[in-house]
């Protein structure tokens, strides 16, 4: 436990940018230790994403766009580092939508709080108890090591550092396209049966894993939605439309939301927001 003196810590006010990360497909992996649990998986990491600063207070809060919220993950995260802090996100991308804000908030505080209350953790260490965090609030397992790195991250491996195991994809700079048509509850999901869920997603892993590109990535997450049958209305009728455009697409989850590579979106006459992949990964600005 770091003394009070060290906790003053001496910059005002750090902040660190966190990418959002969609993620196409995935297994649940369940685990006593949180740090162990987490899923496999793929997915991209956005260069939209959220920022995140942290100042000492005598009652951990989190303010996310400017109102106060509950978020389970950043207070799990606080109260494993042993530090009391109002924590301040602003979020590009909408919460619950598939875009791993929780995770990235959980992130972000811990880079900061380490930089503020200096605390002295590697960044393993801050990713692992982050991503512990977020796995035992249940609103996510794989985003955190995945926003960490950065990029089209493939998750061959549950779990935090030393217990994960990531590789990515190569990719130049790359348009990305999203719409969100609501939100969906990362919890209910990884919470209730994920047996169908699981299969779809190590099979649909395999298949990528033979010969990983960006498109593959896409067409497998397209099938990894369909089997694990978590597809709506809205999000099917925004693939089906952007692949009858020539372009491709696919569902971000755990959420309404679809997402497109380059303009594909904006070529079946939908208005969506834009990014790119985020290639850097989590990092203090
Ligand atoms: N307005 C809000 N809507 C939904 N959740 C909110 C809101 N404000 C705070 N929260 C909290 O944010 C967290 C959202 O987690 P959730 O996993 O659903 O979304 P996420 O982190 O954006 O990830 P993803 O959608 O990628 O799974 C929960 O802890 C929830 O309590
Ligand atoms: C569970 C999940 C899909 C929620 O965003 C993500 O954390 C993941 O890929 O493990």
């Amino acid at each position: 436990m770091a003394s009070p003196e060290r906790r003053r810590g001496s910059n005002a006010e750090p902040q660190a940018f966190v990418p959002g990360h969609v993620t196409g497909l995935f297994s649940v992996h369940p685990a006593d230790d949180p740090r162990k649990a987490g899923s496999r998986g793929a997915g991209l990491a956005l260069s939209a994403g959220v920022t995140v600063t942290v100042a000492p207070a005598d009652e951990p809060t989190v303010e996310l766009d400017g109102e106060t919220v509950g978020m389970e993950a950043v207070t799990g995260m606080l109260d494993r580092l042993d530090v009391s802090a109002a924590v301040r996100v602003e979020s590009d991308l909408p919460v619950s939508a598939g875009f791993g804000v929780s995770g990235g908030a959980a992130l972000g505080t811990a880079l900061t709080a380490n930089e503020r209350f200096d605390l002295g953790h590697t960044e393993n260490e801050l990713v692992s108890v982050a991503h512990a965090a977020e796995v035992e609030a249940g609103t996510g397992l794989g985003d955190v090591v995945a926003q960490a790195r950065g990029g089209v991250a493939l998750r061959y491996e549950p779990g935090a550092p030393g217990y994960g195991e990531l590789d990515g994809i190569s990719t130049p700079p790359t348009r990305i396209e999203y719409v969100s048509f609501g939100g969906r509850s990362t919890g209910e999901i990884i919470g209730g049966d994920v047996e169908t869920l699981t299969q779809a997603g190590e099979r649909a892993l395999a298949e990528l894993c033979d010969a990983p590109t960006l498109p593959k990535l896409f067409a497998c997450s397209r099938a990894f939605a369909a089997d694990a049958d978590l597809l709506t209305p809205p999000v099917e009728q925004a693939i089906d439309a952007v692949r009858e455009a020539g372009g491709e697409a696919a569902m971000a989850m755990l959420g309404e939301t679809v997402i497109a590579l380059g303009d594909g979106l904006t070529r079946a006459g939908y208005e969506p927001a834009i990014c790119e992949i985020d290639r850097a990964g989590a990092r203090l600005v």
